[in-house]
């Protein structure tokens, strides 16, 4: 029903207009076998009216199929279409957290899989809709035949459907149980593609990889896609028996009941015999309207709470002062309680001009904080204030253009998204050249000669990026780790005061102790309790006693 309602929402008139075609064709098509039925009792004695019926017929079903079809198909590609934009949109502005928690290949397997599935089902739809309609045009036909061949015939097709129901509800079950490990199976997926070097290189990991996990989740899926088709498949081939079971019924048994006309007879058979396919065709499509049911609910768990995209009409921001009061944010695994991560309760504040460095162990807490302090996470518990104002769900698209970031696991894009270069060509030209990159990058209309660079270079071209963004409020995580250390020394000693005298506020996650002595504070994060947010002189002489 959601499917149907969901075809009808986004292409009403294609939808109607294509069943409108197909439902002129089943009445067309019942329309022909009357008057065949009606040629063969008149013993073949065919008049020109009938024979000009019959070519009127014949067309009438041609082109409305040609119709129907081509409107099928053009709905099924407007499907696919909206489904894969409008995907990308609603997972653009799931909350980060959420989509974390589900996992890229999740992603992956809904982008992929699902949205095909779920427009074969829509496409299915109207098939099932169109051909219901020349079996319902049979049906008609035969209660005019006979109202008691007509009664018996349902009695029939009601033992039919209450037999098919329980096969059809176990092959869902299974469908289910399959779409499941497909997500596993993308897991999978991701791993081979990005784990290539690692699984290349060692002969013993690769064999665990393909013959535990990647051969295991195949073949699972391999024998629970083949129970659920083959159940289906049983099951159409089950209402065909049913078919002809009644067929003998009316050829064998009927006449001991009493005489029938030959014709009454002929009448009848040819009548349940071109229903026969029409209906095949409605009990075999049930197995692909299940697989998309499946799939539209996956899609819909996928997406669940949407963040409002507000922006007011200018959407520069800036700030005067930032607050983070008393702000927590809690990582539950749901597999272990006691794996649980907190960080917080934190208090920080940030002006323009200033320059920040965090520090830290490993999993001590350095880029969740700052996905709190960005807005790419709402807090749990506390409030992050802009200027005095609490930054609400409706304020925090707007709040995010504050920043700049780069985090330690970026993504370059291979062209200048949203930074309207044309008109800015000498400046890229003058970073480029800033950024020791000149002779390895171009940037022609906006895009990037090349991104197959050392990871420290990519970095550098990130930089780039955020100089292009000139946004208040930059954000570094561990941006220097991979720089040689002529460029390190750049990074601390040039670029980054040149930010700060721009009137930037620069916050840096660094493991550089060498260059502590640079920041205006420096702040400590362990075990994501905040132990210190003092100017760094005091920090410094701290670390320097206790060294
Ligand atoms: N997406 C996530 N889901 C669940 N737990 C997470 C997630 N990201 C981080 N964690 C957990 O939160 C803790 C802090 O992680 P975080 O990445 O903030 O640390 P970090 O200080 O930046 O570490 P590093 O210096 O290694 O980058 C870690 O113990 C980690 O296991």
């Amino acid at each position: 029903m959601k499917l149907l309602w969901m075809l009808l929402r986004t292409s009403r008139w294609v939808v109607l207009l294509s069943i409108l075609c197909g439902a002129t064709s089943g009445a067309s098509s019942a329309g022909m076998i009357s008057l065949i039925t009606r040629v063969l009792a008149s013993g073949g004695q065919a008049t020109r009216e009938s024979a000009l019926q019959f070519v009127l017929l014949g067309a009438l079903v041609l082109s409305s199929r040609i119709g129907s079809q081509m409107l099928l198909n053009t709905l099924h590609h407007r499907v696919v279409y909206e489904l894969r934009v409008g995907l990308s949109r609603r997972i653009l502005s799931t909350p980060l957290r959420q989509l974390e928690e589900l996992g890229a290949h999740r992603l992956m397997a809904a982008l992929n899989n699902d949205i095909l599935s779920v427009s074969t089902g829509l496409l299915v739809l109207p098939t099932i809709v169109i051909n219901l309609a020349v079996v319902l045009g049979c049906l008609a036909y035969l209660a005019w035949l006979s109202w008691w061949v007509f009664l018996s015939f349902l009695a029939f097709l009601m033992v039919g459907v209450l037999t098919y129901w329980l096969p059809a509800s176990y092959s869902l079950r299974l469908m289910k149980g399959s779409r499941e490990t497909y997500d596993m199976l993308q897991k999978h997926f991701r791993t081979l593609t990005e784990g290539l070097k690692e699984l290349k290189i060692h002969h013993l990991r690769r064999h665990a990889f393909l013959d535990e996990d990647m051969d295991g989740t195949a073949n699972k899926l391999r024998r629970m896609d083949t129970t659920s088709s083959n159940v289906d498949s049983a099951n159409v081939s089950w209402g065909l028996f049913l078919f002809l079971g009644f067929i003998g019924l009316l050829l064998f048994a009927l006449p001991a009941f009493g005489a029938v006309k030959f014709e009454a007879l002929t009448g009848y058979v040819l009548t349940i015999l071109y229903m026969q396919q029409p209906l095949d065709v409605v009990i075999g499509n049930f197995h692909g309207l299940g697989q998309s049911a499946v799939a539209l609910r996956k899609l819909e768990a996928l997406t669940l709470s949407v963040e409002p995209e507000v922006l007011p009409a200018s959407a520069n921001a800036t700030f005067r002062r930032l607050e983070l009061v008393g702000i927590t944010h809690v990582y539950r695994r749901e597999d272990d309680e006691d794996g649980r991560f907190t960080l917080g309760p934190i208090n920080l504040s940030f002006e323009p001009g200033q320059l920040v460095f965090l520090v830290g162990g490993n999993g001590s807490g350095k880029t969740t904080l700052a996905k709190l302090i960005i807005g790419l996470y709402a807090p749990e518990g506390g409030t992050l204030l802009w200027d005095g104002e609490p930054v609400t769900d409706a304020r925090r698209e707007h709040y995010r253009q504050l920043f700049s970031v780069i985090f330690s696991d970026f993504h370059l894009f291979d062209r200048l998204l949203g930074l309207g270069t044309q008109e800015r060509a000498s400046e890229v030209q003058g970073y480029l050249e800033r950024l020791h990159l000149s002779h390895k990058v171009k940037v022609v209309d906006g895009k990037l000669s090349t991104t197959a660079l050392s990871q420290g270079q990519r970095k550098r071209l990130a930089l780039l990026v955020c100089w292009l963004e000139d946004r208040p409020f930059y954000v570094f995580d561990e941006w220097a780790a991979d720089q040689d250390p002529v460029f390190k020394a750049v990074f601390y000693e040039q670029l980054l005061p040149d930010l700060k005298k721009r009137g930037k506020t620069v916050f840096v996650i660094t493991h550089d102790d060498r260059y502590f002595h640079l920041c205006d504070r420096l702040i400590r994060l362990d075990s994501g309790q905040l132990l210190t947010d003092e100017p760094q002189r005091v920090a410094l002489s701290q670390a320097g006693n206790s060294r």
